[in-house]
């Protein structure tokens, strides 16, 4: 992943949150218990209008008559402008690899702390086992475990941090990887059509993209309505595509029209979302939005989360043909790498981040 912080970090202790578990202590330590105004409130029901994300039958796109590609296309371009999220069936990924990456990462996650300690995720930094993101003493910690590896380009991969253990790891990952990448250039080549751009426009312009993959898991909590498992953001990648496992619960969130949205898991269906890269090449049509994870009381819940991004010394601005008189341009041109290192070395805030690209409105 992009380069991180030098400076040597003081960011307190960060309990293993599935240790903590078994220690089957009730009381949650004071690190993860929220703020009032950022718990989950977990009670309150969404309209269920607003309950699910629009599904892109990727086939309908793929292979479609003229009618069903064009009306796909226009859902497609409807929920990267209202949602930033669409659920993706008929992807083509074989659903056996997905049941295999997901029992892999389970299995990781099973293994005895010592074991998961091996590979490190050093403080500011996001590769490796434990707790992206935090960056000092006083910042509250998520309810998750996470594991993080950069895939492609090859520079960006840490060996050091590639499990033996399961065995069949890495070369799950490595097959995994490359369907995802296939899915993700797939994905923007119809996303580039449905802004009536040519299709090739994303891939021209990202030239080596650069891909992680982060698996997060989250065990259960006794008490959910306390504690977040992941922090509101918005993702730096240009497309993140996100696996929930299997019968899983509801546990990603995404925030509408100022509602918090919980996403109901369609089954060998992915979500993907549009991230800030995306957002900044459309200035602003389609949006990368604020998502969040909670936990359960009974159930654990675990998400594989690639993120395809352009490569580093790629420079990122609003498109020319996606401004015009009324839609002034709202970013600055920025190179990517530079975004990447930002993104990485800042907490998880909302859409905070991408202050960073945001030209300040005019003054009247
Ligand atoms: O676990 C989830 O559903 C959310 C994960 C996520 O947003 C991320 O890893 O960036
Ligand atoms: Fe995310």
């Amino acid at each position: 992943m992009a380069p991180v912080l030098d400076l040597p970090l003081n960011v307190g202790q960060i309990d293993d949150v599935q240790e903590l578990k078994k220690g089957r202590k009730t009381k949650i330590p004071i690190r993860f218990v929220r703020d009032v105004a950022e718990r989950p409130m977990l009670a309150a029901t969404p309209s269920p209008l607003l309950s699910s994300i629009p599904v892109i039958d990727l086939k309908k796109l793929m292979s479609g008559n003229k009618e069903e590609f064009h009306l796909e296309i226009l859902k497609l371009s409807a929920s990267c402008e209202e949602w930033g999220f669409f659920q993706v069936i008929n992807h083509a990924i074989e659903v056996d690899l997905l049941e295999k990456i997901e029992k892999m990462a389970m299995e990781f996650f099973m293994l005895p702390v010592e074991e998961k300690q091996k590979y490190p995720m050093a403080p500011g930094t996001v590769q490796g086992y434990g707790q992206a993101f935090v960056f000092s003493e006083d910042q509250k910690l998520d309810w998750c475990n996470m594991f993080a590896l950069g895939l492609v380009p090859h520079s960006i991969r840490n060996p050091k941090l590639w499990p033996t253990n399961p065995p069949m790891f890495s070369e799950t990952v490595e097959t995994y990887s490359k369907e995802i990448r296939k899915l993700c250039k797939t994905l923007l080549r119809f996303i580039a059509l449905s802004l009536r751009l040519n299709a090739n426009v994303f891939e021209e312009m990202f030239r080596e993209s650069v891909q992680a993959i982060r698996m997060n898991y989250y065990p259960t909590c006794p008490r959910p309505d306390l504690v977040l498992g992941l922090s509101p953001h918005s993702d730096g990648s240009a497309l993140t595509v996100l696996q929930q496992g299997k019968g899983n619960t509801v546990g990603l969130h995404i925030l509408k029209d100022g509602t918090w949205v919980p996403v109901q898991p369609v089954k060998n269906a992915l979500v993907i979302n549009i991230g800030d890269t995306i957002e900044v090449l459309t200035n602003g049509r389609y949006k990368s939005s604020e998502h969040r994870a909670i936990t359960h009381k009974e159930k654990d819940r675990l998400s594989i989360v690639t993120f395809y991004a352009p490569s580093y010394e790629v420079e990122i601005g609003p498109m020319q043909e996606m401004i015009d008189e009324s839609n002034p341009c709202k970013y600055r041109r920025y190179n990517h790498g530079e975004y990447s290192r930002h993104y990485v070395t800042n907490k998880l805030e909302g859409k905070k981040t991408l202050e960073f690209a945001k030209i300040p409105p005019k003054k009247s």
